[in-house]
């Protein structure tokens, strides 16, 4: 029954294509089961997706039966106590002894211990390293290795394993993250994930992927899950706000009125209902990212991996602006619900904790959209040379000349604009560094220079993919939908490009020919659309459809009942059991006393 549970509740949001599944699913039942993160996430999440993508068949043979029917359990073990967001950093090694023909697994120094895996610390039993590889005494890099760390009968720690939890976080503190040390403690050669390199028995390195970047490819599929993940948590996060906002009441804007509730109030409205048409813009992407996802991996079963990069490209700004976003915004849901929103039971402070780490592990913000920024400036300074554009920067062509774009305000004339700010962008960064490098800078130190530039333009254009993909897909999917429903979602996406206009109007007044003027009508749409949406708010968090059972807060519930809920939980506390707690006997009398 719980294997069935852990099953049904992480494998179908795992989508993962082998497994006959189709697109990203967005809600979670499990959720409702363990209420806290699960130490089974890793397993599903990210042990399984390498065994599938980065072992050969007969490896699959082996390992996928065990894992799917959780005979063994595991997870992955690649950042160090060092080292994390450098790859070819890590210290931990992996020798080749072809004599024995196993691996020797070594973690040299203290900075070299893995640290950080969900599951690791009490859970696995087994667990995906990546180690630099050694083989006839050469170096090949960091690659993976399946590796059982505990004996399955006593779950004790083999010998040659030095393993433990790393200790209390800001959130997940139910995944048990762990700490794995190896003092020469040898694998079977065959426990190298063998699908893009091999060594044969005689130590021979034998490279078969024709991209040397394939080994990350388990990264890449987390951070296009992530994108689907953080809608389904913001669309949580606002539905508690949303409910509440109906229910309090608060204030008295007009004498001998009754208080309003306070989603009444235009700058609530302003909190949550960006928050609303983020989840939809966040859901839309993520199934445009999931398409594009298994168009590359169609491309690279063809042998072609040229798409590869684009799509490395894309899935790390969107995950670095889907994680950001939905961490500020669930901070923003929580600061909506006032002191309740504080309280653990409202939800509010698990779902903020979970989507903050987002922003850090699977790659750090920063670091991705420095990671785009890198494949934005290669595509600027291709474009220059007359090579072809790929189809994400299209719209590049249209600003090279570098004149300003002409501000139109209906819904596609701003998302050209976001075009422009992207392009503007991303022109301002190649100006930057060409002028270092003429200054006598070399390459690396003219990037370095321009980087805070650089996270602006990756940022800007991530921007404006989702402001397409959202206008687009919105009018592509509600082609058939009643005029009612057409029209909610229409505003929804409308909210959307109103609000990022108004947020970046610096960089629309340098790259487009908005005016003053223009400022003040978006301003006034922006705040007309608040209140047209008002009506049908609550009906929108509804229609996200989550049971009580799976947001499991004491204000979102769908009956409204806040003030029962909260003083139903605070009767549950440990500390209300007593009427006297011992403490008072122990210390505080005596404190009184004068005897302490
Ligand atoms: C109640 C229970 C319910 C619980 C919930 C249940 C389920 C969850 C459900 C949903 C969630 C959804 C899915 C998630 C599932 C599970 C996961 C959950 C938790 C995960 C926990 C966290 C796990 C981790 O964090 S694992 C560790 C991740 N680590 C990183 O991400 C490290 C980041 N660093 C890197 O990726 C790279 O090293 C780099 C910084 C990007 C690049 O390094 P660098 O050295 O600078 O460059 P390099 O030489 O390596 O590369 C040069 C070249 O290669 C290109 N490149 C780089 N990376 C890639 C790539 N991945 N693909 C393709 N190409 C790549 C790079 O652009 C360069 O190209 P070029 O030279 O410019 O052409
Ligand atoms: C909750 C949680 C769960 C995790 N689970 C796992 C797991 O299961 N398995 C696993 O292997 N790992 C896991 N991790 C580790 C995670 O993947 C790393 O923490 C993450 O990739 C960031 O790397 P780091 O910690 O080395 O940060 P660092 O790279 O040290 O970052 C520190 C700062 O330096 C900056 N920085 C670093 N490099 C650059 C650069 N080149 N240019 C500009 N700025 C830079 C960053 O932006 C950041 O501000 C987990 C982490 C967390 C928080």
């Amino acid at each position: 029954m719980y294997g069935q549970i852990v099953r049904d509740g992480l494998v179908n949001v795992t989508g993962i294509e082998d497994l006959g599944l189709t697109s990203p699913v967005l809600q979670r039942t499990s959720d409702a089961f363990f209420k806290e993160i699960s130490p089974f996430l890793l397993h599903f999440g990210m042990f399984v997706p390498t065994i599938i993508g980065q072992c050969t068949p007969e490896q699959q043979a082996k390992w996928l039966p065990l894992a799917m029917d959780l005979k063994i359990i595991g997870t992955y073990a690649q950042t160090e106590l060092g080292h994390g967001t450098f790859i070819r950093g890590l210290e931990t090694t992996a020798t080749y002894d072809a004599s024995t023909e196993q691996f020797i697994l070594k973690t040299p120094k203290l900075s070299s211990y893995k640290w950080w895996a969900g599951g690791l610390g009490k859970t696995a039993n087994h667990c995906i390293v990546l180690a630099q590889l050694y083989t006839k005494g050469v170096c090949h890099g960091p690659h993976p290795f399946i590796v059982q760390i505990r004996d399955t009968e006593t779950h004790m720690p083999l010998p040659g394993i030095k393993v433990g939890e790393i200790g209390p976080k800001l959130g997940f503190n139910t995944a048990d993250n762990g700490f794995l040390g190896f003092e020469d403690f040898r694998i079977p050669r065959e426990n190298l994930m063998m699908k893009n390199a091999q060594v044969t028995k005689d130590g021979t390195y034998v490279k078969v992927a024709r991209h040397g970047k394939l080994t990350y490819g388990t990264m890449v599929f987390v951070r296009v899950m992530l994108v689907s993940d953080m809608a389904y948590c913001l669309a949580k996060a606002v539905t508690i706000a949303v409910r509440y906002s109906a229910v309090r009441r608060q204030s008295q804007p007009k004498p001998d009125q009754p208080e309003p509730q306070v989603l009444d109030y235009l700058t609530q409205q302003h909190k949550l209902f960006i928050c609303i048409s983020t989840a939809h813009a966040m859901k839309l992407t993520s199934t445009w990212l999931w398409n594009t996802f298994t168009g590359v991996l169609a491309d690279m079963r063809d042998g072609n991996t040229d798409t590869l990069p684009e799509l490395h490209a894309l899935s790390s700004c969107l995950k670095a602006i889907s994680t950001s976003d939905t961490s500020a915004l669930i901070e923003q849901c929580r600061f909506a619900c006032g002191g309740h929103g504080y309280m653990y039971s409202s939800n509010l402070p698990a779902l903020y904790s979970f989507a903050t780490a987002t922003r850090t592990y699977e790659g750090d913000y920063t670091v991705l959209l420095l990671q785009t920024a890198r494949f934005l400036v290669k595509s600027w300074e291709q474009m220059d040379e007359g090579k072809p554009l790929t189809p994400t920067l299209a719209y590049l062509e249209q600003s090279r000349n570098g004149s300003q774009v002409s501000w139109d305000d209906s819904p596609e004339g701003i998302v050209r604009g976001f075009d422009a700010v992207a392009a503007g962008r991303i022109g301002a960064c190649v100006k930057s560094i060409r002028k270092h490098i003429n200054n006598g800078m070399d390459y690396e130190d003219a990037w370095q220079m321009t980087t805070v530039q650089l996270v602006g333009a990756a940022e800007a254009h991530c921007r404006a993919v989702i402001c397409r993909v959202y206008r687009d897909e919105t009018a592509r999917l509600t082609a058939g939908c009643s005029p009612g429903v057409k029209a909610v979602l229409d505003q929804l996406s409308t909210l959307y490009l109103l609000y990022w206009a108004l947020e970046r109007t610096g960089d629309l007044l340098r790259f487009s020919s908005l005016s003053e003027r223009d400022i003040e009508n978006l301003q006034a749409r922006y705040e007309a659309l608040l209140l047209k949406i008002r009506p049908n708010a609550v009906g929108l968090v509804d229609a996200f459809d989550f049971r009580d059972e799976v947001l499991m807060s004491t204000l979102g519930s769908y009956d409204g009942r806040v003030y029962e809920r909260l003083m139903e939980e605070a009767l549950k506390t440990p500390l209300n059991r007593e009427p006297v707690s011992d403490s008072f006997h122990k210390y505080i009398k005596p404190m009184m006393q004068g005897k302490l």
